[in-house]
């Protein structure tokens, strides 16, 4: 065995590994897009085995560009797109229904019953989370109320049940490990975050049986190993994280105060709180950012649903455009008078609205408006959203929105006309971290630190680098006059939502 990583990134579009070297650089990498279903509005679902396929795929791909042999490798780490949760059968691993994807609103009006419970300031209390459809507490409870027999299945011990890292561990080590970690299980509804146990009075609150989940671990901690079938030699499993809190790993956001914002399908800012539970007056969520060691770390959290996932609106659906990164060159193009926003609320609006009804909507067209000043707006939303996020973040906790500084990374990252635009939009300077890969990076961290193969965590916080620097290029008062122009959009978006 020698130092490298072996990383796992399970997100919503693509599954990607990534093979370091024992200097934490990456040198091989391979990724498979997987397919997304929407069998009806709101739903959206993804085929585990699929996922699990992909994973094992490109693992197998990336170890053998790295020109190594799975024996090289001391640690591997999971991240994973959260909430999104399976449950399969524990006797041959196969899921009993295809998992019900992070955005997938169908539990919409058990979240609407629930709260006319009055269960929202027990579950605000005990998970840091809102009752919203997001979490997987309810999307478990629907399989097993819609899928035939499950129930019953469910009580006699037959299932399990688990995030994508959960999924993904079960299979890597042949179903001998049944575990999560903190990060993942704080994404549930069913975690309680201050006492870091599985919550009884959730659990029947939301109707989960206890013995479907699995156990909580650290972050960095011991999952077994990956059996010699799948990559020729056993790999031990040393961490597994959330992929938002895995990127805050990866962007050195270590200390209290440091925050980092991940644009991949969705967007997501998250900020170390450090020991402190930070209570949102703006509907963030407060969540864990790690646990290492026994020790728990904190997060505030903005979520918003469509960042990347508007730019593959208008490849899939529009079919404007043929690939993702042909929008900020459209959008360069675009005539300044051309005053064009778009509300990217296919599935609602997360953080800080949490509207479920809200639908898409576009302002400001003309005759002149085509595909370059879509692109635009579809950029730009994804800058607005992040400063409706950062405004509501500086309520709860002492930070500067304008003049700050703030870390990017994710597939939308990449594009250097979006990031301009945020910068301006912010009046921040932006900066792009040479590891693109954040989330990757992170568990890779978690892994190697955990294997004793690379350094302490710590020590990411000293080697961290920026590659791609934006600071804002227009006036304040043509920022403000656009901010404006946003909000009014979005209160257009909200109240055509509450039209009956
Ligand atoms: N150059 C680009 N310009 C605009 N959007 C991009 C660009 N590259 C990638 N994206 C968007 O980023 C997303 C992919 O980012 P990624 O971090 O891989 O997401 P995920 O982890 O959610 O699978 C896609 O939704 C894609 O539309
Ligand atoms: O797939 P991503 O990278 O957009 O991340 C999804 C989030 O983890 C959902 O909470």
């Amino acid at each position: 065995m020698s130092g490298y990583v072996l990383a796992i990134d399970q997100g919503t579009t693509s599954s990607r590994a990534i093979v370091y070297g024992p200097d934490a650089r990456p040198i091989a990498t391979d990724q498979k897009e997987i397919s997304q279903s929407f069998p009806r509005p709101g739903w959206v679902e993804h085929d585990g085995a699929e996922i699990w396929q992909s994973v094992l795929e490109t693992c197998r791909n990336a170890i053998r560009r790295a020109g190594i042999e799975a024996r090289d490798i001391a640690a591997i780490g999971i991240a994973n797109q959260r909430e999104t949760c399976l449950i399969w059968e524990r006797s041959t691993g196969r899921p009993i229904h295809p998992a019900i994807v992070w955005q997938d609103r169908r539990t919409f009006n058990v979240c609407e019953a629930l709260r006319a419970d009055g269960v929202v300031s027990l579950v605000q209390d005990r998970t840091g989370l809102l009752l919203d459809p997001y979490f997987s507490a309810t999307k478990l409870a629907w399989i097993l109320d819609n899928v035939e027999g499950a129930r019953r299945a469910a009580e006699a011990g037959q299932l399990l049940c688990g995030t994508i890292d959960t999924y993904v561990t079960w299979m890597l080590t042949g179903g001998a490990v049944h575990a999560t970690d903190a990060t993942n299980a704080s994404r549930t509804s069913l975690f309680n975050i201050r006492e870091n146990c599985w919550d009884d009075e959730l659990l029947a609150v939301f109707k989960v049986p206890k013995g479907l989940l699995p156990e909580v671990r650290d972050c960095a901690d011991d999952f077994g190993q990956a059996i010699a079938v799948h990559f020729g030699s056993e790999i031990p499993i040393r961490a597994l994280a959330g992929d938002q809190q895995a990127a805050l790993i990866g962007q050195a956001c270590l200390t209290p105060g440091m925050l980092k914002s991940t644009y991949g399908t969705g967007c997501f800012v998250v900020l170390n709180t450090g020991d402190q539970i930070v209570r949102s007056s703006n509907r963030l969520l407060s969540t864990i950012a790690y646990r290492l060691d026994g020790k728990t770390t904190y997060a505030l959290e903005g979520s918003i649903f469509m960042a990347g996932a508007a730019v593959q609106w208008l490849r899939d659906s529009l079919k404007l455009i043929k690939e993702a990164s042909e929008t900020g060159p459209l959008a360069h193009l675009a005539d300044e008078q051309e005053d064009v926003y778009l509300v990217p609320a296919f599935t609602g609006l997360g953080a800080p609205h949490w509207n479920s009804q809200a639908r898409g909507a576009i302002f400001g067209l003309t005759r002149a408006t085509g595909i370059a000043e879509l692109s635009r707006a579809t950029l730009e939303s994804v800058c607005y959203q992040t400063r409706d996020l950062l405004e509501a973040m500086a309520c709860d906790y002492p930070m500067e929105v304008t003049g700050a500084t703030l870390r990017v990374d994710g597939g939308l990252s990449g594009s250097d006309w979006a990031m301009q635009a945020l910068a301006d939009c912010l009046g921040s300077v932006i900066e792009r971290s040479q590891n693109q890969e954040a989330t990757a990076l992170g568990v890779a961290a978690l892994a190697g630190s955990k294997a004793g193969v690379w350094p302490h965590l710590a020590s990411f916080a000293t080697n961290w680098k920026a590659k791609g620097r934006f600071t804002p290029n227009i006036s304040t008062d043509e920022r403000a006059r656009r901010y404006r122009k946003w909000r009014a959009a979005v209160a257009s978006t909200l109240s055509y939502a509450a039209t009956a």
